[in-house]
């Protein structure tokens, strides 16, 4: 079937996904989209070649009512793309040499928060859902979010008209102790409700409702134009919810499913008793350096991680805050290596096909040291000794978002920090009004005397002599 016509030119564009048959090199993993058994709340381009693909897998390996139902929040080209589509779309496997596309089709529905109000709720309430996992951003986890409360009312629906049929919560975003996380904070909710069957729905959420922590990994940036372009090229259809990612992906999830729960370890993933050594190890030997790779970029005007991690300095930073400051304060799983693994995370990084911007990594700061960062630090703390590279870290931080990038990287806590910088404009007294008087780092820390000492010194040399300087300073490489 041919595509669109341009109107102005009579071009005929090329078909959407869906229209036709799939060209032979493009696999299609499940033949026919599953009814509905999942709720994903976050319909964004991880959980596309995440979760999703860890769902058809299983399905495609044992069956099973997992369709998934995708919310998105506000935007609506996901969903329109996906209805028009008939829920099909493209996951392409990329590194400089490779490119693998793979048709994924297991969403059953699709709605956009905003505009359908209450159509999460309303799922939630159905018993044939039986698993919702998120990706919503670390700062959504908050008890005035509106997430947490949607969850809330939408629990609170089920256990009154569903007659309490238990499911369970899955997070998939990055922080530590999620689905504990995500309990908390549902329950906090519901503590401070006015709704009269408070006390037993409380109890329906200990017993029967699951909220198992899980570790997720995959580079996924945003997808981007060039991408739908190589789709055409490639593949010879129209694709706008295609996405790619990197040939790596883990997903470890804790089994609290006591509604059952798709075969995911038949697509990879593992389930474990307790996801919390694995957690650790990803936020702190994959995204902490993530993030310095991204700051330090950000203040050396360099675009993508690739980039910035080609160049042997910051290469050098991100290998020392890995194995200085990181693996010594982790407990790794059995047969985890961390020396290996930081190889392995550098050589990911390295993905020039992934396009992963600096400015994206870099994004939502204050919220992620909280995650990858604060944990660490306290136990240096309780050791007596500073660790000099995720002092960097923070001072990197600090300055990238006060730098002209700073503005886009849509940090809760930029607007304040632009403000003390601008009130003090020398890192000196900006490193100690945004670490004795923000919300950026827990008081205990932010109060760490030897801590925000270096922090300065390193913000400092960050500041007059750039950041290869600044490297040198922190590790004395
Ligand atoms: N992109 C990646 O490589 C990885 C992402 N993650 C986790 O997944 C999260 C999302 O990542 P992406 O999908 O790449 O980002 P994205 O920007 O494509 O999607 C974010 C999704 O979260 C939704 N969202 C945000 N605030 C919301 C709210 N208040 N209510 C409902 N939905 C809300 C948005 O609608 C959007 O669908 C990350 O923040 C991270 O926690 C984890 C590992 C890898
Ligand atoms: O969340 P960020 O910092 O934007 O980084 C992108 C993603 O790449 C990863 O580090 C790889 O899994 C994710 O944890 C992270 O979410």
């Amino acid at each position: 079937m041919a595509g669109p016509v341009d109107r102005l030119t009579g071009h005929v564009g090329p078909p959407p996904l869906g229209a036709a048959g799939l060209p032979a090199r493009v696999r299609r993993v499940v033949d026919r989209v599953p009814p509905p058994g999942i709720l994903h709340v976050g319909l964004g381009g991880f959980h596309r070649a995440h979760q999703a693909v860890y769902t058809a897998g299983a399905v495609a390996a044992e069956g099973g009512d997992w369709g998934i139902v995708g919310a998105a929040h506000r935007s609506r080209d996901v969903v329109d793309a996906l209805r028009r589509q008939a829920g099909l779309y493209t996951v392409v496997t990329v590194t400089g040499e490779r490119f693998e596309p793979e048709v994924i089709g297991v969403h059953a529905a699709t709605h956009v928060e905003v505009d359908e109000p209450g159509a999460t709720e309303t799922w939630l309430a159905d018993p044939a859902i039986k698993v919702v996992t998120l990706t919503v951003t670390e700062s959504a986890y908050a008890t005035d979010s509106a997430v947490v409360q949607r969850l809330a009312r939408g629990l609170r629906r089920r256990h009154r008209s569903a007659d309490g049929a238990p499911l369970s919560l899955v997070s998939c975003d990055n922080l530590p102790g999620n689905g504990r996380v995500l309990r908390r904070l549902v329950t906090e909710v519901v503590e401070r409700s006015d709704w009269a069957e408070r006390a037993r729905l409380l109890s329906w959420l200990e017993s029967d409702v699951g909220f198992p922590s899980s570790m997720v990994d995959r580079v996924v940036p945003a997808p981007t134009p060039a991408l739908r372009q190589r789709i055409v090229e490639r593949c010879g259809y129209d694709d706008a919810a295609a996405v790619a990612g990197e040939p790596y992906s883990a997903w470890v999830v804790e089994d609290d499913f006591p509604a059952g729960r798709p075969a995911w370890e038949r697509a990879g993933a593992v389930l474990t008793g307790d996801a919390t050594p694995y957690e650790q190890v990803k936020l702190r030997l994959v995204n902490a350096p993530h993030s310095l790779i991204a700051w330090l970029g950000l203040l050396d005007g360099v675009g993508t991680i690739a980039e910035a991690v080609a160049r042997e300095d910051i290469e050098g930073a991100a290998r020392r805050l890995m194995k200085d400051d990181m693996a010594p304060t982790l407990t790794p799983p059995p047969g985890l290596d961390p020396a290996a693994f930081t190889e392995v995370v550098l050589a990911r990084f390295a993905n020039t096909a992934l396009g992963h911007t600096t400015a994206q990594v870099g994004s939502l700061g204050s919220v992620k040291l909280a995650a990858r960062l604060t944990p660490a630090l306290g136990v240096w703390r309780s050791r007596g000794a500073v660790p000099r590279s995720a002092a960097l870290l923070t001072a990197a931080y600090l300055l990238a978002t006060v730098s002209p990038a700073g503005e886009a990287l849509g940090d809760p806590l930029g607007p304040e920090l632009r403000r003390l910088w601008a009130d003090s404009p020398t890192p000196e007294r900006y490193a100690r009004a945004a670490l004795g008087e923000s919300a950026l780092l827990p008081q205990e820390i932010g109060a760490w005397g030897e801590f925000a000492a270096a922090v300065t010194e390193l913000m400092g040399a960050l500041h007059q002599h750039g950041v290869p300087a600044a490297i040198r300073a922190a590790v004395g490489a």
